[in-house]
């Protein structure tokens, strides 16, 4: 659904020149949900925008949706939808017709625009807010709302940029359900671009990591946590026993990172189930007592850390 190679974009700020993106290569398959994730500045944006066609790009090749980027940018337009941040729905007109609008915007017959519309807006838990103004609707409903309005005409592949940013926990999951849902029920590819890992992980199939205008990993969330960092394993280990527990936790095959905590020892392992009962039973054989035993599996998170040097800023945020 989108091949890319080589996509470029640099701009001139000032008189000297920024390269956004610095040859990107994606891969999306029919009906996957793909996330781009990556810190602030990175260029998810700007390779966005070119895949959407906003921006033409400096360099490369792409086909999104069927059609190449470079010498059929209409038909791409055509054949995507996109549900950006902030500038969707209208605060004053009504939700409905802004919808059906919409659609007949995009040249459904009056009849079938009305049936969409309904369809829709009943799918996103709209229904019975049709004739109320955009700006009486809460945050929630406002995003349920400019994903219709992306995808009214049914398009078979739509960009989301941050589709959650903004929302309490509560909407964003309802949200995560309702694109999930359409993605079932229409075959639709997503692609979209989010500061959660928590997102990410939940939603996407496929996730692209981009440092500085290249995509530096590309996998299934469980095949980014796997190749990028191993399980950390914390053992609770009375002060007078670390010594002799740190040596036997060295002597563990693929034990790394191997450090002295306030409460014990601190180890990373790459499958770290399957490490705890020889763990503890060469503990019990050189006269340690573990007190505690936690495994920790990597995240999203740790993924992004290692590979881009940044957590997610958005996610200390949630925190908060
Ligand atoms: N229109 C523009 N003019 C000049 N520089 C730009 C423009 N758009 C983006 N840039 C620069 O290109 C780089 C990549 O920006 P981009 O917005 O694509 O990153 P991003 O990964 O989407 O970041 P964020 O997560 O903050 O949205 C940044 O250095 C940015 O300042």
């Amino acid at each position: 659904m989108i091949t890319a190679r080589g996509l470029r974009r640099g701009f001139t700020v000032r008189g000297r020149p920024v390269d956004a993106v610095r040859g990107v290569d994606l891969d999306v398959e029919p009906g996957e949900i793909a996330a781009f994730l990556g810190p602030n500045g990175a260029g998810k944006t700007t390779t966005v925008r070119m895949l959407t066609t906003l921006l033409r790009p400096g360099g490369g090749h792409a086909v999104v949706a069927g059609r190449d980027l470079m010498t059929d940018p209409l038909g791409v337009r055509a054949r995507i939808g996109s549900v950006a941040q902030g500038h969707g729905s209208a605060p004053d007109h009504r939700v409905g017709e802004q919808v059906e609008l919409q659609a007949r915007l995009y040249g459904l017959g009056r009849a079938e625009a009305r049936a969409r519309t309904g369809r829709l807006l009943s799918d996103l838990e709209l229904a019975g807010l049709e004739r109320r103004p955009g700006r009486t609707l809460s945050g929630g409903q406002r995003r349920r709302l400019d994903l219709a309005l992306g995808l009214v005409h049914a398009p078979p592949l739509v960009f989301l940029d941050e589709p959650t940013a903004g929302l309490d926990s509560q909407s964003r999951t309802n949200l995560w359900k309702h694109i999930a849902a359409l993605r079932g029920d229409l075959g639709m590819t997503v692609f979209l671009t989010t500061h959660y890992l928590e997102e990410a992980d939940t939603l996407a199939d496929r996730v692209f990591v981009m440092d500085r205008g290249t995509v530096v990993a590309a996998g299934t969330p469980a095949e980014l946590k796997a190749r990028v960092s191993a399980d950390l394993l914390t053992v609770g280990v009375p002060r007078t026993e670390r010594r002799a527990a740190l040596r036997v936790v060295s002597g563990l095959a693929g034990a790394t990172e191997v450090t002295e905590t306030g409460d014990g020892v601190r180890f990373r392992v790459p499958d770290g189930d399957t490490v705890v009962p020889p763990l503890l039973r060469a503990l019990d054989a050189a006269g340690v007592t573990a007190t505690s035993v936690e495994v920790r599996h990597p995240t999203l998170d740790d993924v992004l850390l290692t590979l881009t040097g940044q957590a997610s800023p958005v996610e200390v945020d949630s925190v908060a």
